[in-house]
């Protein structure tokens, strides 16, 4: 957590450049992610392996030129966005993440994604633990919406069935409001239409965001929904 975090926005000078270096930054990270699926799923012999090193060794160094000296943080932006590079579910940045795209229409949030060898668990099935990450940022990108930045205080999961790696999807909704407290529900479906686990989550707006957020009405002032 970024301490200070919500009463320093980054002001936005020139949108133009910006978009042009989140895009840019996304397109290295989609490549990157390309590269992580073929790590694992490659089946080139020792030799030819070690002979790749280098070259994706050559990449990194390139990238570390300019580089930030550790986590991006969280940049609530002047702009109205918040921007959660790193996030590994959601961060545009991190080739690690599926990446999720999650839509909020003001009743649910909801995402399509798809998930392959490097998410792998049980054979040709998605890892638990994933599916849990995957449910706690779409019930957790829910307060964020609507003005409460909150963290995860539980998250109860229900793994119903094995959820098959490729194309799936995930939703969350709110229960209750109480106060800082938010209860939240959600589930994590297959191309078939199958629950395969659903969650029960508390998210609480910590006592350090609550200063900035002022009475909880859910009014979040200058703070806009994360890009999620
Ligand atoms: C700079 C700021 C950043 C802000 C944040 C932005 C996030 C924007 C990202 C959005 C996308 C994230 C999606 C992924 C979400 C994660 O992955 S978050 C990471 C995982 N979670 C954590 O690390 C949380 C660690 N725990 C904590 O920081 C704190 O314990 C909590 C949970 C935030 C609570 O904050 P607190 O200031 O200690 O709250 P406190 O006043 O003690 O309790 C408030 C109320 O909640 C209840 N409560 C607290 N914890 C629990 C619990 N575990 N069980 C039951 N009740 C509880 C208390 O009993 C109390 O109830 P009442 O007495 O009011 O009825």
């Amino acid at each position: 957590m970024t301490a200070g975090g919500f009463d320093a926005l980054v002001p936005v000078t020139d949108p133009d450049a910006l978009r042009e270096q989140e895009q840019a930054g996304a397109a290295l990270a989609d490549a990157v992610r390309e590269l992580l699926d073929a790590t694992v799923r490659t089946r080139l012999d020792p030799a030819q392996l070690h002979a790749a090193i280098p070259a994706v060794r050559e990449v990194t160094e390139s990238l570390l030129a300019d580089a930030a000296d550790g986590p991006r943080g969280l940049e609530p932006s002047s702009d109205g966005r918040m921007r959660v590079h790193g996030n590994p579910m959601v961060g545009a940045l991190n080739p690690f993440a599926p990446p999720l795209r999650i839509d909020w229409d003001g009743e649910r949030a909801a995402t399509r994604f798809t998930v392959g060898a490097a998410y792998e668990g049980p054979p040709g099935c998605l890892h638990g633990g994933i599916a849990a990450a995957v449910l706690d940022q779409v019930l957790g990108v829910i307060p964020s919406s609507i003005g409460l930045p909150a963290m995860t205080a539980t998250l109860d999961l229900r793994y119903r069935r094995p959820t098959p790696l490729g194309e799936l999807s995930a939703t969350a909704w709110l229960v209750e409001r109480d106060g800082w407290k938010l209860r939240l529900e959600g589930e994590l479906t297959d191309a078939e239409g199958e629950v395969t686990v659903s969650a029960t989550g508390l998210f609480v707006v910590p006592r350090v965001a609550r200063e900035h957020l002022g009475t909880p009405t859910g009014d979040a002032g200058e703070f806009a929904p994360p890009a999620g």
